[in-house]
């Protein structure tokens, strides 16, 4: 088994070069502020082979105007009415589709559009990729993740080790506003981020980097707040144009690559990412960030979340019965 240390160095990694093993990768809601990019960016991984961009509006703009960079992969776009299609022999499937925050609103506001969204793509999933690997980023994830899993397994399909919350941008957020404050490079700043994805239910844990057991007092909590909410600087700057965008296809990218890696053989893949966990399940928490290893079968290994100080762990007390309410609130939707 690998050290922390060891673990944090393959984290860091971004990219990988190498495509050992190869793979058709969906994106559902191609055509959106996150879709647009995200296909971009796959288009660019070396381990996808073929990508299959579905959106109910503009799929098939994108994948022709995707579809002239110069790289390996094949790229189709579907139309509203060719979801099955679009889901036909995928591996991988990263779901951005749903609508975006606008100033005011919570994640959990968005509950009663993407809910049901969600829930329809994951039943198509089951129906024609029963053994796909489901990346959600559509919010709020820490509802939309259990409406997957609830949906996948009444079509009595479901692997916990195949559903993934993509809580990647915050892993981002923290290491560079870790290295902005430091003036280190953010390579030298990853952190763990633990929980959730919203608000309070996102804890990082900063007393584990070398650059975070530094920061104490006011610094300590203005940067805990400011990876907590840093989607809302964003919704707020573009000022009713959505959320992050940019910044959340180049995260989609970067925990798809570390799939991809896993999927193909790499050994010591491990990134935080929200899935089925046994860590908090004696508090009735069914879904957990934390570090995981992935490997051939997607979630190899989850990790224990290791020492937290007494401000990490008061933290993660606020954390757990609003990641509960989320969680039971998605469970809920589906039964
Ligand atoms: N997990 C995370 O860290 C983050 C999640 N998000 C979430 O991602 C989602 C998408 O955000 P944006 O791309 O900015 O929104 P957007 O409105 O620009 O794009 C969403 C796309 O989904 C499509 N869509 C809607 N219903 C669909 C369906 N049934 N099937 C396929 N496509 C469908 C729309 O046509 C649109 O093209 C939002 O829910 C947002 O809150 C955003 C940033 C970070
Ligand atoms: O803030 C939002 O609504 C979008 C999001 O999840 C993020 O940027 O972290």
């Amino acid at each position: 088994m690998l050290s922390r240390t060891a673990f944090r160095a393959v984290q860091s990694r971004s990219f990988s070069s190498s495509a050992a093993r190869q793979t058709k990768v969906a994106v559902l809601g191609a055509g959106g502020g996150i879709g647009q990019p995200l296909s971009l960016l796959l288009k660019l991984d070396p381990h996808v082979t073929a990508l299959s961009l579905y959106d109910i509006r503009g799929a098939p703009g994108v994948a022709a105007d995707v579809s002239h960079i110069d790289s390996a992969s094949h790229v189709t776009g579907y139309p509203a009415d060719k979801l099955d299609e679009a889901l036909k022999d995928v591996k991988v499937v990263v779901i951005p589709a749903g609508v975006p925050r606008k100033p005011g609103m919570t994640r959990d506001d968005l509950f009663n559009t993407n809910a049901s969204i969600v829930r329809d793509l994951a039943a198509a999933i089951a129906r024609v990729s029963p053994e796909a690997h489901i990346l959600v980023i559509s919010n709020p994830v820490n509802s939309t993740v259990p409406i997957v899993a609830e949906t996948l397994k009444k079509a009595g399909v479901f692997d916990p080790r195949r559903l993934f919350g993509v809580t990647t941008l915050d892993v981002v957020r923290a290491a560079r506003f870790l290295g902005e404050i430091t003036n280190a490079d953010p390579k030298e700043t990853v952190v763990t981020v633990v929980g959730g994805h919203s608000g309070a239910t996102i804890v990082p844990l900063l007393s584990q980097t070398p650059f975070g057991k530094a920061i104490k007092g006011e610094a300590y909590e203005k940067i805990v707040h400011r990876i907590q909410y840093g989607g809302d600087e964003v919704v707020k700057a573009k000022d009713g144009a959505g959320s992050a965008t940019l910044s959340m296809a180049y995260a989609g990218a970067k925990f798809a690559n570390a799939l991809l890696r896993g999927l193909s053989g790499e050994k010591g893949v491990v990134t935080p990412t929200f899935v089925k966990s046994p860590l908090f399940e004696d508090q009735g928490v069914e879904f957990f960030s934390s570090d995981v290893e992935l490997g051939v079968n997607g979630v190899e290994n989850i990790l224990p979340l290791g020492n937290l100080t007494p401000e990490e762990q008061a933290l993660l007390d606020a954390c757990i019965p609003d990641l509960k309410k989320n969680i039971e609130k998605g469970k809920a939707f589906v039964a």
